[in-house]
């Protein structure tokens, strides 16, 4: 850590992050790239105010999942059939552009004697989703997070997402939809598993 705060000085806050005045400054950089002036008195408060935003909007860096999702539940009546929470609305960035990515994470798994609570399930979106992402890699590290965890018979993640890169710049296609799965266990060695999920998630509205 030393060694790399040594090279890189920007790196001066303890856990190797920039200093609020470090971040302060690259905002006001920004704002005379984007050709305003930081000085003027609408802009006087707004790197502090991106600065604390950037907590916010990228609080997943700060969170694990295999915190959240440490406690699960046996006295499920025996249950052991598919559980899916769909329409989980998220934000995220592109690591590409850094501008939003707006979709929802439907995620499923097949229980091996143990449940999660639902909430967990939104929350590991969320720690995913408030760091700079591809979709796929947000797809396949919400599978993989629930697999490690919880280590049940098979887990389904669809995201379904309008990119602002693809929108709002570059090739503007507005309203376009980017879907991504990852399967893993059964979901993935079995095809009905497959259509079930699919069916579960769009069979009944
Ligand atoms: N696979 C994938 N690509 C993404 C995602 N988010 C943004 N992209 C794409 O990342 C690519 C970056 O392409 P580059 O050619 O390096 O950058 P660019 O010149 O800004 O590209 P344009 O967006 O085509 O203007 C673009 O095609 C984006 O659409 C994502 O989640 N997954
Ligand atoms: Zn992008």
């Amino acid at each position: 850590m030393d060694a790399i705060v040594k090279n890189f000085p920007a790196l001066s806050g303890t856990d190797g992050r920039p200093s609020q005045k470090e971040a302060e400054d690259a905002v006001r950089v920004l704002l005379r790239w984007a050709g305003d002036d930081p000085e003027r008195e609408g802009l006087l408060d707004t790197p502090a105010r991106v600065a604390k935003s950037y907590k916010e909007l990228f609080s997943g860096y700060d969170l694990a999942a295999e915190d959240v999702l440490g406690r699960t539940f046996e006295e499920v009546g025996g249950y052991d059939d598919l559980v899916l929470v769909k329409d989980i609305p998220f934000f995220s960035h592109c690591e590409h552009h850094m501008v939003p990515i707006i979709g929802k994470a439907h995620v499923a798994y097949l229980p091996d004697g143990k449940v999660l609570g639902l909430s967990k399930i939104a929350r590991v979106v969320d720690i995913y989703g408030r760091r700079l992402q591809t979709q796929e890699t947000m797809t396949a590290q919400i599978a993989k997070a629930i697999d490690d965890t919880l280590q049940p018979r098979g887990v389904a993640v669809m995201i379904e997402a309008e990119h602002m890169c693809m929108a709002m710049r570059g090739v503007q296609k507005q309203g376009s939809t980017t879907l991504t799965t990852t399967f893993t266990g059964s979901f993935k060695s079995d095809p009905a598993e497959q259509v079930r999920f699919m069916t579960m998630l769009r069979g009944w509205k």
